[in-house]
């Protein structure tokens, strides 16, 4: 499987350089690059061997490498003259960055660093296309000068021979395994003995190592985590894609399915006329279309950013930080927890490989681990909410993205409901102020108890990763209202495209609403009366919306190739499509299937010879 799709993701790539060149000659724009990996990763449904080359390798070089340093190997990474990865992860450390166990130390006399997986726990594991595709990495270490730890730094590292692709001398390299899905990645393990490499294969935009061994420190040290910022805005995109994807084949299947009348008498409906189903599948079209659109505002975001600390400036890192943490987590949560509602939609047909939800599941899954594993980011973004409401106290301004948490710290009260979008938007994002002022209450204490920060964090989690999450929530509907509502092309839209817009706001925020009502009561009266109509305005949003809902997945526009399956293909023929696949099982081959003779006859003659002989 890994070959097959070595020789798939070559193919695209081939192919992809030739859209590249022709649409955006010679240039360095980010787009091509990402859609180029989000066209191979959908045309190999094992996932694609050469993602993290050009999601990580080529831009680390980028981003972190001096311009010498990119001539000398970020052109030939991105002509993919070289095929790399991003080597970080630890056998024994993945979360934990400053535990990592990898060293670098200087060698003054040689002007080498010499790199070393000191300890099996040490071994580089995970990166993807390091089992068997790539011949460089991105060698992630704790740097050391005589014996002196300066923190992580990156390294070009040549892993295999460029001719023979053996692996070089002090180089252990392999696969590290079957997973979940993803099998046509080789994710692979890495171990460095005494492995020498010249002073400037150690990426140097941001820190230094001078010959003499003179250390120039970062003026951000974060910024050597950029790369995984980057990754962390395209999983937001690739995982509303594959929501997207799981959305268009459960729709599909739903309006070709029929099943149970809903009147005695009547003739079986097509499954998404029964009210359940659509509160099944039409919500979690929406959820693709708001997280697609927040993931575009994050990647526009991520753009400016990049080129802002290209020039050194390094004042938006922070905030785009706490987005793409929130972003990644939301959207691998909601599309993992979609993908599997969705499959559960299709019935028994939805279990089968020829229906494919369950290949798109086991390729969105693992991005509530990878990146930044989604619990510990969401704590990050707790600690973030803690530095600001500590702002919020001190009467200073807030970073955009949370501007509203000071405008609701101001409000004594919630004002009367009324049940419009602006009041259930409030809503949210006064709960999340209120999780915020409860979570910085026990922070708080227990860092005037003497507790250390860290340690305060981790006490105070559970509080911490409900204001995240609530944060989170707050953000993506209020990017998804401005959108809809204030967007300035709105007066090109016409008006009934508005109104399917509209729709989907209503769906969005009422779902959020619910999904949250436990936090909101928390800190709003609401009676029984104003939850009731808003029960009633979710059933007839789900009844508008459904007339819309193939059309809102068709343009999504994904083709029969990408979505691989039977029951979500354009021509809506489920049936002869699931038999075909099923005819194609190998076991189908033969009327008798090999075992009767060599084990199933033999079981039965036993059974019954030993029933004879109990009778005699
Ligand atoms: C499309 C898909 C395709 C699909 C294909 C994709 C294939 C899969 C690719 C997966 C590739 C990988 O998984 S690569 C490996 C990914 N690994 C990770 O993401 C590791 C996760 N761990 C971390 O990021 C870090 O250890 C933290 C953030 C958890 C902790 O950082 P720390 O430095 O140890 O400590 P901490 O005190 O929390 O942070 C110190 C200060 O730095 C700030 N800070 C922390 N991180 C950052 C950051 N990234 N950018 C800016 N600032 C940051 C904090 O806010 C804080 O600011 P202040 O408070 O000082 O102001
Ligand atoms: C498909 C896939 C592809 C990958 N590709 C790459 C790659 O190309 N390059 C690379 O370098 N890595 C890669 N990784 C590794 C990935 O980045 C790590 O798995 C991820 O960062 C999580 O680290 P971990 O596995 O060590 O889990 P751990 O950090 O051990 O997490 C285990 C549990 O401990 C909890 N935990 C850890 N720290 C804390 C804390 N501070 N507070 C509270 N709870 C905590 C976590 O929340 C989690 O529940 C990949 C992983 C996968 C699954």
């Amino acid at each position: 499987m890994a070959s097959m799709s070595v020789k798939h993701a070559i193919a695209a790539a081939k192919k992809l350089r030739s859209l590249q060149e022709r649409f955006n000659p010679g240039g360095s724009d980010i787009y091509p690059a990402l859609m180029g990996d989000e066209a191979i990763t959908a045309l190999i449904p094992s996932g694609n061997p050469l993602s993290v080359h050009i999601l990580m390798f080529t831009r680390a070089l980028r981003e972190q490498g001096t311009d010498e340093q990119y001539e000398k190997f970020g052109r030939r990474a991105d002509n993919n003259e070289i095929i790399g990865t991003f080597a970080q992860t630890e056998l024994g450390h993945g979360t934990y960055l400053r535990g990592l166990e990898a060293r670098a130390d200087y060698d003054r006399g040689t002007e080498e660093f010499v790199l070393n997986t000191p300890k099996l726990s040490s071994y580089k594991w995970w990166p993807g296309g390091l089992g068997q595709t790539c011949n460089y990495c991105i060698f992630v270490a704790q740097l050391y000068i005589d014996n002196e730890a300066k923190g992580m730094a990156m390294f070009v590292v040549q892993i295999r021979d460029e001719e023979t692709h053996m692996p070089l001398p002090g180089v252990h390299v392999g696969e590290i395994g079957k997973k979940m899905g993803l099998n046509g990645v080789n994710n692979g393990f890495l171990g460095l003995k005494d492995y020498r490499v010249p002073r400037l294969n150690m990426l140097m935009r941001h820190q230094q190592v001078l010959p003499d061994g003179r250390f120039v420190k970062s003026p951000v040290s974060q910024v050597s985590y950029f790369p995984m910022v980057f990754v962390r805005c395209m999983v937001a995109r690739q995982n509303s894609n594959y929501l997207a994807q799981a959305a268009t084949i459960a729709t599909r299947y739903s309006v070709i399915r029929r099943q149970s009348p809903i009147e005695e008498g009547q003739p079986e409906p097509k499954i998404l006329e029964h009210l359940t189903q659509q509160m099944k599948v039409i919500p979690e079209i929406v959820t693709a279309v708001v997280y697609r659109l927040a993931a575009a505002n994050l990647q526009n975001m991520y753009n400016e950013t990049a080129e802002a600390v290209y020039r050194k400036d390094f004042s938006r890192l922070p905030e785009l930080h706490a987005l793409a943490c929130i972003l990644k987590v939301a959207t691998s949560y909601d599309s993992t927890y979609g993908i599997e509602r969705l499959r559960q939609a299709c019935g028994g047909h939805g279990y089968l490989t020829a229906g494919n939800l369950g290949n798109i599941f086991a390729m969105a899954a693992p991005a509530c681990t990878y990146e930044g594993e989604n619990s510990v980011l969401y704590l990050q973004v707790g600690k973030i909410l803690m530095k600001n409401w500590s702002q919020v106290l001190a009467g200073r301004e807030l970073m955009p993205s949370m501007a509203y948490i000071s405008e609701c710290s101001k409000m004594t009260s919630f004002p009367q409901w009324t049940g419009s979008w602006e009041c259930l938007l409030k809503a949210i994002q006064y709960a999340c102020v209120g999780s915020i002022r409860l979570a910085f209450q026990s922070y708080n204490a227990r860092v005037q108890s003497a507790q250390s920060q860290t340690a305060a964090v981790n006490y105070s989690g559970l509080e911490l990763t409900k204001a995240a999450e609530l944060h989170g929530r707050s953000y993506v509907a209020g990017n998804f209202y401005q959108q809809i509502v204030n967007s300035p092309n709105k007066h090109q839209r016409s008006p009934q495209f508005q109104k399917v817009l509209e729709n989907m706001l209503e769906l969005h925020l009422i779902q959020i609403f619910f999904r949250h009502l436990g936090d909101i009561l928390r800190f709003i009266r609401i009676t029984e009366d104003e939850i009731s109509a808003l029960q009633r305005r979710l059933e007839e949003v789900l009844k508008e919306l459904r007339p819309d809902a193939v059309a809102i997945t068709d343009a999504f526009d994904f083709n029969d190739k990408i979505l691989s399956s039977a029951l979500g293909c354009y021509d809506g023929n489920v049936y002869e499509r699931l038999f075909e696949a099923a005819l194609k099982h190998p076991l189908n081959r033969k009327s008798v299937p090999d075992f009767f003779e060599a084990h199933l006859k033999p079981f039965m003659k036993e059974n019954a010879d030993n029933a004879k002989k109990s009778k005699l």
